[in-house]
């Protein structure tokens, strides 16, 4: 039977995942954070700026207004830029009932703190049951009814099981898995090695180079998961190497994007400004930087990663310096 949910974030994953929500027979109200994009939506019945193209059903509606989106709603799904997930918690924590399953379908970890989405989103309301949900799914493809494959994680076993029912398609295949904190590290992670391939891609390198990027970086994020008490299978998986794969080698990928353009020689602020969308990888390689710092975990290419963005190192010399690291054995 059709749920009633309330989608917060209306950029480009958000609106793909409510045409995939109607499509499956669901009521989808939509909030997003500006009144325009709202408006745009409920008359184009498009985003026309970040999901061009895309139809979207006439069982969504959009608002800017929280109360409204929240009304009635079943499932709260949470597709903010991770850098807004805290304040979006605070605006509508008063307004979720216990129990509520809320669904985080964003990517990083917040700066400072070094929390996943789904711990943010418990800190600020303890009583509801989360999960969290991804995996490679760039919404270009998704709002196109293009066979996709994913994860809705979750500790809480029956939520998990909820969260596969009401996004199960024959276009959308969702697992389960318990593992939260390595699915959500993987899909934050994966945008540093995203960016770096990009950068990669765009200083001329060649598929070796990303081949061995994308290897090197499951192993960074594998040890980085251990730590935090993630199974190491997680990152064998759909959120770990498959969404790695997609963004490090998809034209979609706003993090692969954004990573040509340095690569190009372009400034960071540049490539932002260019790509027009969130960068997740951008934030994620500060959080994720201090984080191995503060947890002693090497991730020699977060760390060339931080150096390019933030303290103006050469790309070129950044992988100059990736190459020749003290001789090791591979499986260490
Ligand atoms: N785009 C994809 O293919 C895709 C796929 C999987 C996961 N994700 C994840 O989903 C999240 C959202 O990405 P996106 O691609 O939809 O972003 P986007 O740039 O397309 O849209 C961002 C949206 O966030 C909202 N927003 C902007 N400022 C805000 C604020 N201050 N407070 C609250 N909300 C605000 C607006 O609705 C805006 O349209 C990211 O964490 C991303 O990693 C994206
Ligand atoms: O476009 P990106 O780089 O933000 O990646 C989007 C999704 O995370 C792909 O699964």
């Amino acid at each position: 039977m059709g749920k009633n949910i309330c989608i917060m974030g209306a950029g480009s994953w958000g609106t793909a995942l409510s045409v995939l929500l109607a499509t499956n027979g669901h009521k989808v109200r939509m909030w997003s954070f500006f009144k325009e994009e709202a408006e745009g939506i409920n008359t184009h019945r498009e985003n026309i700026a970040k999901l061009p193209g895309v139809w979207v059903p006439d069982t969504v509606t959009c608002t800017n207004d929280v109360n409204e989106a929240l009304q009635d709603a079943e499932a709260v799904i949470m597709v903010v830029p991770s850098e807004f997930m805290r304040s979006t918690m605070k605006t509508i924590k008063g307004a979720l009932k216990d129990n509520t399953i809320v669904v985080s379908c964003s990517k990083g970890l917040e700066d400072e703190t070094f929390l996943t989405m789904s711990q943010i989103i418990k800190e600020e309301a303890p009583n509801v049951r989360v999960v969290a949900l991804s995996g490679p799914s760039h919404a270009e493809e998704v709002g196109r009814s293009i066979p996709t494959a994913i994860v809705a994680a979750s500790v809480d076993n029956e939520a998990a099981l909820f969260v596969q029912d009401i996004f199960m398609s024959p276009m959308f295949r969702v697992y389960t898995n318990s593992d939260i904190i390595g699915v959500e590290l993987g899909g934050a992670i994966k945008n540093v090695i995203a960016l770096c391939a990009g950068i990669s891609d765009g200083l001329g390198f060649g598929d070796n180079t990303k081949a061995a990027l994308m290897t090197r970086g499951i192993t960074e994020m594998s040890r980085l998961g251990e730590i935090m008490g993630a199974k190491p299978k997680t990152f064998s998986g759909l959120a770990g190497i498959g969404d790695l794969i997609v963004t490090c080698t998809s034209m979609h990928s706003r993090n692969r994007r954004a990573g040509i353009l340095i690569g190009k020689g372009k400034s960071l602020e540049e490539a932002l400004k260019e790509v027009a969308m969130v960068v997740e990888g951008v934030n994620t390689t500060k959080a994720a930087y201090h984080m191995a710092k503060k947890m002693n975990v090497e991730m020699p290419i977060t760390n060339q990663a931080y150096e390019v963005l933030f303290n103006g190192k050469d790309a070129r010399q950044a992988v100059v310096d990736l190459m020749m690291r003290d001789k090791k054995l591979e499986n260490v």
